[in-house]
């Protein structure tokens, strides 16, 4: 699932949470859906932040449900919405964004990462090629050479480098759900 909450300053705080991970259930594809819907049709809202519950931003695709049928919203459509969302959405990655993590993180207009925080398109590793937009975005963001790199060898950058490659906007050593925060109160409101 996901939650809403609105902050003092006009942000909305949509959290995603499925432990352990905060993997990309067809119940946090629903969960993000409407909670982004909310945002947009709240007026006192002028900018959104996504995080992950315990300090987590997500591990992609929920691979538990690799198994059986697609069920609930697809991952596309999905982060086309947040990324045609016309108030400033920002990611705060802490822990991990990786697979469709990163790919979600991509579909919002800013990144704030943790320093500790770990990125990456790893899905060649599952003998699969990054299915929600990723090897577009990418690209668009850090160049072909840099992006071909990551989404075929899949491995996995710290935000120092996921900085100096343009990917994140923004790396710091406190609260990155804080810090985005900040950040998004700041862009609010700009064209
Ligand atoms: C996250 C890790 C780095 C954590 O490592 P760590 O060492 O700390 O811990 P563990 O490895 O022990 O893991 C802890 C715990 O977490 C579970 N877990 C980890 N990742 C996931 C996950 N993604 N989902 C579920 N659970 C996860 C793990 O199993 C452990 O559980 P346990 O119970 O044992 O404690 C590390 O775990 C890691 O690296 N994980 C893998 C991350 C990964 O590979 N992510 C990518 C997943 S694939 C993906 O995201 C694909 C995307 O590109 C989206 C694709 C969209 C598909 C769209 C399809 C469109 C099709 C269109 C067709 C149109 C047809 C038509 O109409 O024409």
């Amino acid at each position: 699932m996901a939650t809403y909450s609105r902050l003092p300053g006009s942000v909305a705080l949509i959290t995603l949470q499925n432990p352990p991970v905060n993997a990309l259930s067809a119940a946090v594809r629903q969960g993000i859906v409407d909670t982004v819907q909310r945002a947009l049709k709240d007026p006192k809202v002028t900018s959104v932040v996504i995080c992950g519950q315990n300090g987590k931003f997500c591990g992609g695709a929920d691979i538990r449900e690799f198994a059986g049928p697609m069920l609930g919203p697809p991952l596309v459509p999905m982060i086309h919405a947040i990324e045609a969302v016309d108030k400033p959405v920002a990611a705060a990655i802490e822990g991990v964004a990786l697979g469709g993590g990163l790919e979600l993180a991509l579909g919002c207009h800013y990144r704030i990462a943790h320093s500790k925080a770990l990125l990456g398109l790893p899905e060649v590793t599952l003998g699969l090629l990054p299915g929600a937009g990723g090897t577009q975005r990418l690209p668009r963001l850090i160049g072909l050479t840099a992006a071909l790199d990551l989404i075929t060898t899949g491995r996995h950058i710290s935000a120092a480098e996921a900085l100096k490659l343009g990917i994140v906007d923004q790396v710091t050593d406190s609260n990155a759900v804080d810090q985005a925060v900040e950040f998004v109160r700041s862009v609010a409101g700009r064209s």
